[in-house]
Formats: C-alpha cells, structure tokens, sequence
C-alpha cells in the first residue's frame, strides 16, 4: 500500500502525515509532495518516529515520483481562508492547484483513490473529475471530497452538549462543504433528543464551526489539527475498505444524483473504493428545509468546476 500526500508541509499537510506515519498499517509508504523546499525535511523529521512506514519526501519537481505506484493521493495543497473569506473565494487560487495536481495523478497512478481536501470541497472536486475524465480514467468509486471534518465536529459539538463520551455519538452529515450545504442529520442521533432550538443553534455552529477556527486563528489559516485528524480517520477507513474490510463513512461523491451530481452522504467502502453510496434514511421536517434551501447554492458550486477546464 502507497499512500501520497500532496501539500505535505503544509499546516493540515504536516498534520495528517504524522497521524499516517504513526497510524498507517505495517509495510504502507508514506510519500511527501510539497512545492515548499522544506518537505524534504519533514520527511526526514517524520522517518526518526519507530513504526514501519517508510517515509519520503519530494520537493516541487519530483510529482511524478511521489505520485507513481500510489494506491490512494490525499490532496490539502493550496491555500487557506482569512477572516471575511467565504471557501468560495479561494477558487481563483486554488483550482489550478487541484487541476495540476490531478493531472499528475492522471499521469502516474491513474487507478488510485483520490481524497480532495483543498477548498471550495464543493467545487475542486467536480475539477478532479473533469480532469480524470478528459484523460479517461475517471471512476466514481475512487473520487472523494474529504467531508470528514463536518462528521467529527459534530460528533464532538454533540457529545460537549449532552455531557456524552464522543466515541459514542455518531452524526452523519451530508451535503457539501461549505455554509448551509454542510448538512448534520442530527435527527439520526441515537439515543439522544433535542429541543427545536438546540437543533437550530447546533446545525448553525456545525455550518460555521470552519469560520469559528478562522476568526480565532485571526489571520493565521484555518482548521489545521482537526482537519488532519478528520483526513486520518478518512484514509485509515479507505485503507481498511481497499484490504477487503468493509467501512462507512460519509464522504463527498459522485452518487445516484437524486439530489446533486456530486452529494455527501454515507458509503461503503471497500476494495475498490466507494462500493456503495447508501442512502442517508428518514430525514427531519427542518432537516428537508434545510436541504430544499441549499440545493441550488451546491449545484452552482458544482458547475463551477465543470466550467473550469
Ligand atoms: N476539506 C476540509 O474540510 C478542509 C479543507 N481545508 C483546505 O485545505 C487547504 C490547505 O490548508 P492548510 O494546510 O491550512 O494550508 P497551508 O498554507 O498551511 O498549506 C498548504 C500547502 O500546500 C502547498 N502547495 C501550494 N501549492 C501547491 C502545489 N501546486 N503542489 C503541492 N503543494 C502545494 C503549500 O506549499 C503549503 O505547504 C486549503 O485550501 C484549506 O481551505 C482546510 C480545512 C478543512
Ligand atoms: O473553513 C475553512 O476555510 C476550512 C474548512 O473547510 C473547515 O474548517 O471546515
């Protein structure tokens, strides 16, 4: 097992590599691509933690040989919101980055898993498609929009409401990446109920939990830490479903296009790749509302990047 990441020295990038360097199973490679000259050097940083994932790092022209032989790509390269940005904003900088990116993959792991990190989620993933189709080797099972962080901000919004252990709470969150596309399905949590006002104030919170770490960090990027812990906890559940250990996640897909062409909701992953889109079952009164009002906002986000190349 190959396991590249793209944007390597990078806040998330350094982030998610240490939780693959020291969570990854026995025998995976760990690849370390960065346009940044230091990449090299986290590399070497990481190779002196004793597990048995061997590290290399690949500066800005070494793509090819960071990518070749690679089972699954994670992409965070690109550039973070400041305070009064909306995701939206870092299109213009960012799509030529995923682009180029993907272009590499195409190049030299066309079979690989693609995990798509960098923002607009809603838009750059639709760019990774059209890349992968004009080179004909796109397959829906293997493009993700890694939607993961959603999933255990509310798993950890919920647990610090209720007083739970958030180990226990599960929230499937569905939709897209961005403002009230981010969907928590709150009505699903077991075992739990909230009044109509906790419902409102938590799916507000979960909607603008990326603006609250932006505004705190005040200048200096946005989530980080708990992006690289969402990515791990992303990839180590591809890499059980890619052995033939079967995994749900919610993740940002080419599904059944009830909704959108592109839909965050529950899949099965497995051997190869998204096996299954599942459906997200009964949803709220409000839940209905909230999807009905955001439809159109993900569709345009979605076209977007198919107008793009
Ligand atoms: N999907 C999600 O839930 C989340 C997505 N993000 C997004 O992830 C991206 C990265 O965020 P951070 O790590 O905080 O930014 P950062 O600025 O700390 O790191 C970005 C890294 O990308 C590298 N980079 C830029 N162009 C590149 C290229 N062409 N090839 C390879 N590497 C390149 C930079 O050298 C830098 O090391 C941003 O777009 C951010 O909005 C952030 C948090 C959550
Ligand atoms: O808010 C941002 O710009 C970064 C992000 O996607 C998140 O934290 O959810």
């Amino acid at each position: 097992m190959k396991v590249a990441v793209l944007g390597a020295a990078g806040g998330i990038g350094q982030a998610l590599s240490l939780l693959l360097k020291t969570q990854l199973p026995a025998g995976t490679e760990l690849s370390l691509y960065d346009v940044a000259p230091v990449v090299p050097g986290v590399a070497v940083d990481l190779s002196h933690i004793p597990t048995d994932v061997k590290v290399t790092g690949f500066g800005k022209d070494d793509l090819a040989s960071a990518l070749v032989g690679s089972d699954i790509v994670l992409i965070p390269a690109g550039v973070p919101r400041k305070p009064g940005m909306d995701r939206s904003d870092l299109f213009n900088m960012n799509a030529g980055i995923v682009a180029n990116l993907v272009q590499g993959v195409a190049d030299n792991c066309p079979d690989a898993c693609v995990g798509i990190i960098t923002n607009p989620v809603n838009t750059t993933v639709p760019i990774a498609k059209e890349v992968l189709k004009k080179n004909g080797c796109y397959d829906k099972r293997k493009l993700f929009g890694v939607t993961t962080l959603d999933v255990i901000r509310s798993e950890a919004f919920v647990a610090e409401l209720r007083g739970l252990n958030p180990a226990n709470v599960n929230v499937p969150v569905i939709g897209g990446h961005s403002g009230t596309t981010i969907l928590p399905l709150l009505s699903q949590v077991e075992g739990v109920e909230f009044t109509e006002q906790e419902i409102k104030d938590l799916t507000h919170r979960i909607q603008n939990a990326g603006t609250e770490v932006v505004e705190a960090k005040a200048g200096g990027g946005s989530a980080t830490l708990s992006m690289g812990q969402a990515a791990a906890r992303f990839c180590l559940s591809l890499v059980k479903g890619l052995q033939g250990q079967d995994t749900i996640e919610c993740t940002y897909v080419e599904g059944p296009g009830d909704h959108a062409t592109f839909f965050a909701q529950p899949v099965r992953l497995g051997k190869n790749g998204a096996e299954e889109v599942l459906p997200y079952g009964e949803i709220s009164a409000f839940e209905k509302q909230c999807m009905d009002d955001m439809l159109d906002g993900l569709k345009g986000d979605i076209q977007q990047g198919v107008d793009f190349l």
